[in-house]
């Protein structure tokens, strides 16, 4: 049967070019121009995947992507952005977007993520195919990342993995599955950012039919999916308070209840937890239970940030280039010398995953053996020119710097104008500006806003 594609783009052209090349593709692929529509069409609808644009007027992809999420988690979002609200995008996969692409979109590209995100994960991945897709680098900092792993592999010690979003805390946490005695068993992955409040305990612990509205049939929550193997909770910072009473005695005692059911039941099960978050920090804003983060940090692993990695930027660079000549039947052979000093400079905020689209993409649009500074992403190649103007004119260092400021200075403007709005109920001034309320409590500790009525 053909998968149903739902794209959103108010740009009427790209809307209808893509739905048509998606047709022509053998999806059954339906377009609007409105989010709002969009939305209303996946609550009537069935939909395999959602593309959606990210500046759209009137409700923007955030909103649509926060909306369609608390309705169908586990429908897969892609969101299509300017390469220049990248870090935007990188938000956005925290908050539950499968992947993002950068615009104009290619379509090689967007039916390769779309069939990654459609294939049947779990089922299909082995530690062989694993291996075969897993690279480590020389860089001193992962080196000990890697030996860190070897040794807490074959124990069953609880492991917290911190690192930037994209640095490859997924796969440090399934290369810790594959080494450890598990390996056979199943390892399964929750973003625990994508799961609304409401249905966490029934997505961790499972429920009985009849628990509540909407339970039409029992369902074996991820705690026992994961049985004997290993269970990855990214992103563990943002369950919700309450959910953690519950995880930390699964934790403790080694037993689950499923929502609606008193009956106790075994689970055998490793947990690897990681968070983009300092979790620390979180316990001491009291966003995070400290009993949980003790039992959660049975062995920490930080994950240096690529721009930190120093050669292995371009080890990675090479082997995304490999996997990108077969998935789109090129021979780009690397990358060359004036392209390969901007990936140097380039802070990579979204890391491995930046990195990897920016060469999916480069790889499509060369004609020639090796990538060169003008099929990279403006911003990669402005990086460079402003860091060079910047050596030449300090003031403009100074006019960056204050740039920069007056970004922190209209920021704290507009959370104390909501706090007010909301007459400083923060869960009402996190509404307004669309934001969590954790993230609302953290900026209010940033930036020394009084609650003062
Ligand atoms: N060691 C590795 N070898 C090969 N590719 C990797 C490796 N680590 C990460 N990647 C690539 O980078 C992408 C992002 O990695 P991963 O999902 O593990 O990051 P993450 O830190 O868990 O991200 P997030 O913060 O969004 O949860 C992966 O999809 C993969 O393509």
């Amino acid at each position: 049967m053909k998968k149903k594609v739902l794209v959103i783009d108010d740009d009427t052209f790209m809307c209808d070019l893509l739905v048509n090349h998606l047709q022509q593709k053998e999806f059954d692929a339906k377009g609007t121009y409105s989010g709002k529509t969009g939305i209303k069409m996946v609550e009537k609808n069935h939909f395999d995947i959602v593309l959606c644009d990210f500046r759209l007027p009137g409700t923007d992809g955030y909103e649509v992507l926060q909306t369609i999420k608390s309705k169908k988690p586990l429908l897969p979002i892609i969101i299509m952005t300017a390469y220049a609200e990248v870090k935007m995008a990188v938000k956005l996969i925290k908050s539950g977007a499968f992947d993002y692409v950068t615009k104009p979109v290619q379509p090689e590209e967007i039916i390769k993520l779309i069939n990654k995100a459609l294939e049947p994960k779990q089922e299909r991945e082995t530690s062989t195919t694993f291996r075969e897709n897993f690279i480590t680098g020389n860089s001193h900092s992962i080196q000990k990342v890697m030996q860190h792993v070897k040794v807490v592999a074959p124990t069953d010690l609880t492991v917290l993995i911190e690192g930037e979003t994209g640095s490859g805390k997924e796969y440090i946490a399934k290369a810790i599955h594959y080494a450890s005695k598990r390996k056979d068993k199943p390892f399964v992955a929750v973003d625990c950012g994508a799961i609304p409040r409401e249905l966490a305990n029934s997505e961790l612990f499972g429920h009985i039919k009849g628990a509540f509205t909407g339970a039409i049939n029992d369902k074996i929550g991820y705690f026992e999916q994961a049985k004997g193997g290993t269970l990855f909770l990214d992103e563990v910072g943002n369950l919700p308070y309450e959910n953690q009473v519950k995880l930390l005695r699964a934790l403790q005692e080694r037993v689950i209840n499923k929502v609606g059911d008193n009956k106790v039941i075994k689970v055998d099960v490793r947990i690897i937890t990681a968070s983009n978050d300092d979790l620390g920090k979180m316990v001491e804003a009291n966003n995070f239970r400290e009993d949980l983060f003790h039992r959660l940090n049975g062995f920490k692993i930080s994950l240096p940030p690529l721009r930190d990695r120093g050669e292995d930027i371009m080890e990675f660079a090479r082997f995304f280039i490999d996997k990108a000549n077969v998935a789109f039947n090129k021979s780009v052979k690397g990358v060359d010398e004036e392209a390969e000093k901007l990936f140097y400079e380039y802070s990579w905020h979204g890391n491995l995953r930046e990195l990897e689209n920016v060469i999916n993409r480069a790889v499509l649009l060369s004609n020639e053996e090796l990538i060169v500074p003008k099929v990279l992403p403006d911003e990669i190649r402005l990086n460079s020119l402003n860091k060079e103007t910047n050596r030449f004119k300090s003031s403009n260092r100074e006019e960056f710097t204050q740039l920069k400021e007056a970004t922190l200075v209209t920021e704290k403007e507009v959370i104390t104008n909501a706090l007010i709005e909301a007459n400083y109920n923060k869960s009402k001034a996190a509404k307004i500006l669309n934001i969590d309320r954790k993230t609302l409590y953290n900026k209010i500790k940033q930036y020394g806003i009084e609650i003062t009525k």
